[in-house]
């Protein structure tokens, strides 16, 4: 499964990952940028996309699903009391516009001219880019009032943003996430968490993708964030399947299975059809990892893959 690469003399072999990406790259699936992390894709990746964005559609449908979808980004004071600065400070982007005036202007172009810092003259917008599909839709369910008995699941789907450059093509900076998200008693979040950890394992099977579901945890920041994921681990709220991608040592997660508890209500009041606090869980799919998973176990050409892979796949 690994790519070895013959290196020029003298020059370091490339890793699994990063072979795999060249790979991409070579036959064009992937556009490159100049940026890691950042990439355009060919007609054909985007054809597997779509296949698999309608794949979930029907794995999901018989849940029904409320679908909503966002553009990738949130308001700033969403973000803020979401408290994704408290825990992963290193992935957020916020944006910054210019508003000045025209002698602004004039100085921000030839401070950039001599090559020099320009973010003086650069103001935080109200807006921030979405690090995760599922976050712009508390507010929105809180603001609806208490849910109805039997509470609700949404489909979401968003570009997200996380500051994590790689050479690793599986780890990008801008990548597509489609989440399906429960809302309601602690029971009914368990139950949903559970049954999308068989149903992911058995579609996974049917898309020919190897995988292993292992307890998992949030990549939070720091020492304070090492305790965070320790609680993590020790409650189980988090199950990812990992698919060998770009390295088989280091297999990566594809989707996610997670238990949220009542991290949201207690920032948005999203309440049951009898007032008690709510509680949220997930499904998460990394649209393009399941993509680079296909191309890496089925080969570049969607048109040759297996028969049962492209009836699972294409409907
Ligand atoms: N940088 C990324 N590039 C592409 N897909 C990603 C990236 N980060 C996360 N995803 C996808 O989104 C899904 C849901 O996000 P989640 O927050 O659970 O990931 P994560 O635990 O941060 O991932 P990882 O453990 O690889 O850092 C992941 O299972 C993965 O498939
Ligand atoms: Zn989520």
């Amino acid at each position: 499964m690994t790519h070895e690469t013959l290196a020029p003399e003298g020059e370091t072999p490339l890793s699994p990952a990063a072979a795999y990406r060249a790979a991409l790259l070579d036959a064009g699936l992937l556009i490159p940028t100049g940026v890691d992390g950042l990439y355009g894709r060919s007609e054909t990746y985007e054809q597997v996309v779509t296949a698999l964005e309608q794949s979930i559609t029907r794995l999901s449908a018989a849940d029904r699903p409320e679908q909503m979808r966002f553009p990738p980004l949130l308001s700033r004071q969403d973000f803020l009391a979401s408290g994704y600065l408290k825990g992963f400070p290193h992935l957020a982007g916020t944006i910054s516009c210019f508003c000045g005036n025209e002698a602004d202007h004039r100085r921000m172009l030839a401070c950039i001219g001599e090559g020099e810092d320009f973010s003086q003259f650069q103001q935080p917008a109200d807006v921030v880019v979405t690090p995760a599909a599922c976050y712009p839709i508390y507010p929105v369910i809180a603001r609806r009032g208490p849910l109805q008995a039997g509470g609700l699941v949404v489909d979401v789907s968003s570009w997200c943003f996380r500051h994590e450059p790689s050479v690793d093509p599986c780890r990008m900076q801008m990548f597509r996430m489609r989440e399906n998200v429960r809302i309601g008693t602690p029971d009914e979040v368990v139950a949903f968490r559970n049954r999308w950890l068989e149903r992911g394992a058995a579609w996974l099977e049917r898309l020919g993708l190897p995988f292993e579901a292992a307890l998992a945890n949030d990549p939070f920041f720091g020492r304070a964030g090492k305790l965070m994921a320790d609680g993590q681990r020790d409650q189980e709220l988090k199950f990812e399947m990992l698919v060998p991608v770009g390295s088989v040592e280091e297999p990566t997660a594809c989707m996610s299975c997670n238990l949220h508890m009542t991290h949201f209500s207690e920032i948005w009041p999203l309440t049951t059809a009898d007032g008690a606090m709510a509680h949220t869980g997930c499904v998460a799919f990394g649209i393009d990892r399941l993509t680079l998973a296909l191309f890496r176990h089925h080969g570049f050409t969607p048109t040759s893959w297996p028969a049962a892979v492209r009836a699972a796949l294409f409907g």
